[in-house]
């Protein structure tokens, strides 16, 4: 049967929904998460246990209070019922049963200033999301700090693994979010017959997916604490040798294959790399492939639409990569023609393609779009989404006539807060 959200339940969201959001910043992750024992994992589950909660409770807030009438659309329901369910399976999960003892313990080193956390800095691009960010709530030392030193019992380790089971499902059920936004957004347009995006549509979507990119690093880290192997470099999901030069190599190899593919191309245009090839950082490698895969697919797509999948040779396409202080500076500069003036803001709004649009099948769950050359107008605004999230940003500039630069800036400091609002 079709899930409905009670009115009970409906009450335990808005109170929920009062509650301040707790940001971490991948620096605290990677401090917290190194060697964690079964303890430490439980604080971390309990963390999770409060801070999940509020963040989806805000969320099916905000989709109830959609401008227009957005809300109403079948998609967005269905959405809105996904993250009702996830709060219900977080709030009704048990508590840990543990003896009096165990639970002493696992607080007591919460004072140790040698635990605490670093504190969170401003995100320098939180403001550019929205006008209204209020600081998140500083983590101290409440919430991930090592507990360590005694012999955990069997009950932690179980319900360690009962909860990360837990988490896995929400994430699992969120998979298909984007897309069936993005179909929500199809509904609303042929609906009010216009094809441009409202401003506070836009401002909701890219809260909304920054908010999404969070709650998924939250989930995706304490899952991978508490099932992978640890590797070294690794911390759950961040690895702290980022390699630049090879993961800009396989996107670059990536999107090529897409590309002859799509165009049945004997040879793509080539993309010719300059980075040192030692340099690396602490980041979501995940993150930055995706990042990279998207703006060399726009660049390629740009050459091949430009001289034809018929040429012997196309003008290179140029990667280039600083290493600041503070940034790691990514320009990828094509000769594909540039985008005329006119539309440069558009090319941040969702939905925004001059590719022919492809269509959203309602019932389509993978994760993320599989990978065709182009088409639904989403891989600049999100792209951005992800430099933005640890504190980065992305701008394109283009020259009409000639081809487009866009600059992917890094933060290599990354202990900038997370962008909640
Ligand atoms: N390097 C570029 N040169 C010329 N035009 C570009 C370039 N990058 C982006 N664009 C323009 O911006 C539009 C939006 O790009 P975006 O990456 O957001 O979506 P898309 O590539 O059309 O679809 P997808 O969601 O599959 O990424 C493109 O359709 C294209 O018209």
């Amino acid at each position: 049967m079709a899930y409905r959200i009670t009115p009970q339940v409906y009450e335990k969201i808005k109170h929920f929904a009062r509650f301040p959001q707790t940001g971490v910043s991948l620096r605290q992750m990677v401090m917290f998460g190194q060697n964690p024992s079964q303890g430490t994992l439980l604080r971390a589950s309990q963390f999770l246990a409060d801070e999940l909660p509020i963040r989806i409770a805000h969320r099916v807030k905000e989709l109830d209070n959609l401008p227009h009438n957005l809300g109403e659309m079948p998609s967005i329901v269905r959405v809105k019922n996904w993250y009702a369910q996830s709060f219900e399976d977080l709030v009704n999960f048990p508590k840990p049963e543990l003896p009096q003892s165990i639970k002493e313990r696992l607080f007591v080193n919460s004072n140790n200033s040698a635990n605490k956390l670093p504190d969170n800095v401003p995100n320098p691009s939180a403001t550019s999301i929205t006008t209204a960010a209020k600081p998140s709530v500083p983590i101290g030392h409440r919430y991930y700090s090592n507990v360590d030193g005694i012999e955990w019992p069997p009950e932690v380790r179980y319900y360690n693994e009962k909860f990360t089971k837990m988490i896995e499902a929400i994430k699992r059920r969120h998979d298909p979010v984007v897309t069936t936004v993005a179909q929500g957004i199809n509904e609303y347009k042929k609906h009010k017959e216009s094809d441009v995006i409202d401003i506070d549509i836009q401002a909701f979507l890219d809260r909304f997916y920054m908010s999404r990119i969070g709650i998924r690093i939250l989930i995706g880290q304490h899952v991978a604490l508490n099932r992978s192997p640890s590797r070294s470099d690794y911390v759950g999901i961040i690895c702290t040798k980022t390699n630049i030069a090879q993961t800009v190599q396989e996107a670059a190899d990536n999107a090529r294959f897409i590309c002859e593919e799509y165009y049945g191309l004997f040879r793509a245009p080539e993309i010719s790399l300059h980075c040192p090839n030692d340099l690396t950082f602490t980041y979501v490698p995940t993150h930055l492939s995706h990042m990279l895969f998207e703006l060399l697919k726009n660049s390629l797509r740009a050459l091949v639409e430009l001289f034809g999948d018929d040429v012997d040779e196309y003008p290179p396409i140029k990667v280039i990569v600083a290493e600041g202080k503070e940034d790691i500076t990514i320009k990828i500069s094509d000769e594909g023609g540039g985008i005329p003036r006119r539309n440069i803001p558009l090319v941040w709004t969702y939905m925004y393609t001059t590719a022919e649009t492809q269509t959203l099948d309602p019932n389509f769950s993978q994760s993320d779009f599989k990978a065709p050359m182009a088409g639904f107008g989403y891989g600049l605004p999100i792209s951005r989404l992800y430099a933005r999230y640890f504190g980065g940003d992305l701008k394109l500039i283009s020259m009409e006539g000639f081809g487009t630069d866009v600059y992917l800036h890094l933060n290599r400091i990354s202990n900038s807060d997370e962008p909640l609002h």
